[in-house]
C-alpha cells in the first residue's frame, strides 16, 4: 500500500495514460491540484490538454494510472452549450433539487450580473452573456473542481477582459479547485496561482505565479510571459 493521499489535494492523477488507437495522448502524466487552487494549463495544439480535462471531468476514462477527483466537478466549454428550448434559469437549474431550483438559479444569475435575464431565452443572449450563464450553471452546484476548457476563446477582447475580472471574483468567493485550459498565455498568468506547460502528453514544467505578475504591464508579468512563450517554442516578432 502507498501512503494516504495528501488531504489538501482536490485532484490527484498519478501516471495516467490515454491512447486513441495506437496514438498515446497522455503519457503517464502526474498532476495534483489543491483545494482552492487555480491552475492554468497551456501547451501547443494537440499536446493533450482537452484529453486531460475530459479525463478529470469523468467524460472519458483513462487507460492506466490512478485518478482521484472530487464528487462534484463541473465544466465550462468554449461554446456555452445552453439548451435553446429552456429559459435561462432552467438551464442554470439543471440537476438541482426541484424545490430550491428556481431560487438557487436566480441567485447564481445575480452573481454573474444576469439576475434580470432569468426568464430570457438563450437565443436572445450575447456571447458574453451566454458564457456568464454557463458559469452560473457550473457554480450553482458548488463544485469542488471547476474545469474551464477555453471558456473565453470565442469572446471579443473587451468582453474577455471583463470575464477575467468576473471569474477572479467568483473563484475567490466559491474557492473550488480550478483547471483552466487556455491558449492565451496572458490569461493564464492573470488568473492562475500556477501555470503548467504541457508537452507531448506530459506536464513539462510548473510556474508559480507571483502576485506582482498578475498586473499586466509589470516587469514580473513580462518576464513570466517571455519564459512561458519560450517554453512553448513561440518567438514573438
Ligand atoms: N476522439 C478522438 N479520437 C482520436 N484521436 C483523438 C480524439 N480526441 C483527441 N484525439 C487526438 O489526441 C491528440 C490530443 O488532442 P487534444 O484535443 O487533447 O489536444 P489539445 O492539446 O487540447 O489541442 P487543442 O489545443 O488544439 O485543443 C490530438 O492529436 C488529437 O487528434
Amino acid at each position: 500500500m502507498t501512503a494516504a493521499p495528501v488531504a489538501a489535494a482536490a485532484v490527484r492523477a498519478a501516471g495516467i495514460s490515454r491512447a486513441y488507437g495506437d496514438r498515446t495522448v497522455l503519457h503517464e502524466l502526474d498532476l495534483e491540484i489543491h483545494r482552492g487552487e487555480f491552475v492554468a494549463l497551456i501547451g501547443k495544439s494537440g499536446c493533450g490538454k482537452t484529453t486531460l480535462l475530459r479525463a478529470l471531468a469523468g467524460i472519458d476514462a483513462v487507460d492506466g494510472g490512478t485518478l482521484r477527483t472530487p464528487d462534484v466537478s463541473t465544466v465550462v466549454f468554449q461554446e456555452h452549450r445552453l439548451l435553446p428550448w429552456w429559459k435561462v434559469w432552467r438551464n442554470v437549474a439543471i440537476g438541482l433539487p426541484r424545490a430550491s431550483a428556481r431560487a438557487r438559479a436566480q441567485s447564481a444569475l445575480e452573481e454573474v450580473g444576469l439576475g434580470t435575464h432569468a426568464d430570457a431565452w438563450p437565443v436572445t443572449l450575447s456571447g458574453g452573456e451566454a458564457q456568464r450563464v454557463a458559469l452560473a450553471r457550473a457554480l450553482v452546484r458548488e463544485p469542488e473542481l471547476l474545469l474551464l476548457d477555453e471558456p473565453f476563446a470565442a469572446l471579443d477582447a473587451l468582453t474577455r477582459i471583463r470575464m477575467h475580472g468576473l471569474v477572479r471574483d467568483l473563484i475567490a468567493r466559491h474557492r473550488p479547485a480550478v483547471l483552466l485550459v487556455t491558449h492565451d498565455v496572458d490569461e493564464a498568468i492573470l488568473l492562475a496561482d500556477r501555470v503548467l506547460t504541457m508537452r507531448e502528453g506530459r506536464i513539462a514544467a510548473a510556474h508559480p505565479v507571483d502576485g506582482t505578475a498578475r498586473t499586466r504591464g509589470s516587469a514580473a508579468f513580462a518576464a513570466l510571459r517571455t519564459e512561458l512563450l519560450a517554453e512553448l517554442g513561440v518567438v514573438e516578432p
